[in-house]
């Protein structure tokens, strides 16, 4: 994607003129975001620099390109208007920008161009979730070669768009008033996050999914949807809101980096997802993602119902080590964990594991989601599987966040259970694992092989001040950066 959206992410040094093993390109991501693997230099050779553009360049120097700098704030001609930090605010405090009670809020919507109509689209009718999917098939987010485009199927829409307690209000759908043709889409989901021990109950919309349609580009309906959102959220006497972006505006609370973990090398790089690093073969390629057939972790299996409330407890717990988490009830733990909607293999979305102890206590939990990208114009292949990690916790090393023995026992835990999670997707068939900088992962990302990709996810709070959070990479390199505390709640 273009910088300015969430992204796909494929491996940083794919193609063959590369010095590096690129993974994927990037819909994987947020806007503009998912991760490319980084090459290691031991793959690389010096690049010719002839004819390369700055942005490449840039990109094999690890150096950040210029264009992720932010325009100066009054070209934000949308968001300078809104209770949003600016990127030079000096926070002092944390907490909501503006207050306003629902009495302020307009009960009309916001107006539109002539020629379109409001849509509330209503989920509950599989006819709705198959209009949205249309949508977003064909003009969601790309990377930035237009390789790759995220493919959120009905199934997934139905989970994402479904938790307990969601607002049939908040999916916004701007339609052509002669045709009914959608061709706008924005929605929120209820969640309360807690930031840092300071705010522990902060009600939020997640707002994700906001697509215009290709042919309907740079007309301004973005910023009109957004609008619209927020005034329904408001409605519901809900202020604050998180919501990720490839797309650089004022201001991310955080930026990560997508990493990928390749799991069928020869497709991967027959659809350009990565790169055959100068002194690599196709065979050694493939021996350095080989994988065990199955579980190594004797008493892992899948997560059921009965497994709710435990792993709830568990990830309730080891979610305190991070400064933003999502508070979830026990149902939405079941929700998020299990898709009880869509239990048949082929709509499956959520695949999630948990291993035990000698007295059948839940030590561990995995999990991960699917989320197919389609590839464009390969005669081969029409799509990639990606598997992205999802939450997780463990009794391992918890306590001490700064000790190092507990560190160094979390660290060899956490390996084994996400190589786990590496071995079952293998076996689901998924093409590439993907994983974010954030939560502990910059402990096991590189010793399992992920590779840095190309595609970084800001994460964004409305209408709330908040001191910088560390996104798990370096400020000025963007490798990963192992620090404390950090993000623990993940979007699609
Ligand atoms: C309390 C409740 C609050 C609820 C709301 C909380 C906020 C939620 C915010 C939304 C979170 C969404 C989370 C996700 O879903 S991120 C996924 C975004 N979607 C895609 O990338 C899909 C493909 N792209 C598109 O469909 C379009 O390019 C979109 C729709 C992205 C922009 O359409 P278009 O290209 O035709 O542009 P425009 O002329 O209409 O508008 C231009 C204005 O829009 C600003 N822009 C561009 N991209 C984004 C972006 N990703 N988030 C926020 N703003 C964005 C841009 O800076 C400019 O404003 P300014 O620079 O002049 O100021």
């Amino acid at each position: 994607m273009s910088g300015s959206e969430k992204t796909e992410s494929r491996e940083e040094s794919a193609g063959a003129s590369q010095p590096s093993e690129v993974v994927a390109k990037g819909n994987a991501g947020s806007n503009s975001g998912k991760p490319v693997t980084a090459v290691s230099s031991a793959d690389t050779k010096p690049p010719k620099t002839t004819g390369m553009r700055l942005e490449d360049l840039f990109k094999l120097l690890s150096m950040p390109d210029p264009k992720a700098e932010p325009k100066p704030m009054d070209e934000y001609k949308f968001w300078k208007t809104q209770p949003v930090t600016k990127f030079d605010d000096a926070i002092d405090a944390e907490g909501p920008i503006d207050s306003k009670t629902v009495d302020d809020v307009s009960k009309e919507p916001s107006p539109l161009p002539a020629g379109f109509e409001w849509s509330t689209i209503d989920i509950s009718q599989p006819d709705k979730v198959q209009e949205i999917y249309d949508l977003l098939y064909a003009n969601y987010i790309e990377d930035d070669d237009e390789t790759f485009r995220f493919k959120y199927s009905p199934a997934f829409l139905d989970w994402g768009l479904k938790p307990p307690g969601w607002v049939k209000d908040w999916n916004v759908g701007v339609r052509v008033k002669d045709t009914g043709k959608l061709i706008g889409f924005i929605s929120g989901i209820p969640g309360t996050l807690r930031l840092r021990t300071t705010n522990p109950d902060i009600k939020v919309a997640e707002i994700n999914f906001l697509c215009v349609h290709k042919k309907l580009r740079s007309k301004r309906l973005a910023p009109v949807l957004i609008r619209e959102v927020t005034r329904r959220v408001n409605l519901t006497g809900v202020w604050q809101a998180l919501y990720t972006a490839g797309a650089l505006l004022p201001s991310p609370i955080t930026t990560a980096r997508y990493y990928h973990r390749s799991i069928n090398w020869p497709k991967l790089h027959d659809v350009g997802f990565t790169g055959l690093p100068s002194n690599s073969t196709p065979a050694k390629q493939v021996a350095k993602y080989a994988l065990p057939s199955k579980p190594t972790l004797e008493t892992l299996r899948p997560m059921t119902v009965e497994d709710v409330s435990e792993v709830h407890e568990l990830l309730d717990t080891f979610l305190n080590r991070y400064e933003l988490v999502p508070k979830f009830t026990e149902q939405e733990t079941a929700h998020w964990l299990l898709d009880s909607v869509h239990a048949s293999e082929h709509d499956k979305v959520i695949y999630s594991y948990v291993v035990t102890d000698s007295e059948n206590k839940i030590t561990d939990f995995v999990s991960f989601y699917g989320l197919e990208s389609t590839v464009l114009g390969n005669s081969k292949y029409d799509s990639i599987n990606v598997a992205y990690l999802f939450y997780y916790a463990t009794t391992a090393g918890l306590g001490d966040n700064k000790s190092s023995d507990n560190e160094s026992v979390l660290k060899s835990r956490l390996f084994v259970l996400i190589q786990n999670a590496l071995i079952l997707a293998k076996a689901k068939n998924f093409d590439v694992f993907n994983a974010l900088s954030v939560q502990d992962n910059a402990l096991f990302l590189e010793d399992l092989k992920f590779g840095a990709g190309d595609g970084f996810l800001n994460y964004y709070l409305f209408n709330y001040k908040a001191f910088p959070i560390h996104g798990g990479i370096s400020k000025r390199e963007k490798s990963l950066e192992r620090k404390p505390g950090g993000i623990g709640v993940i979007m699609f």
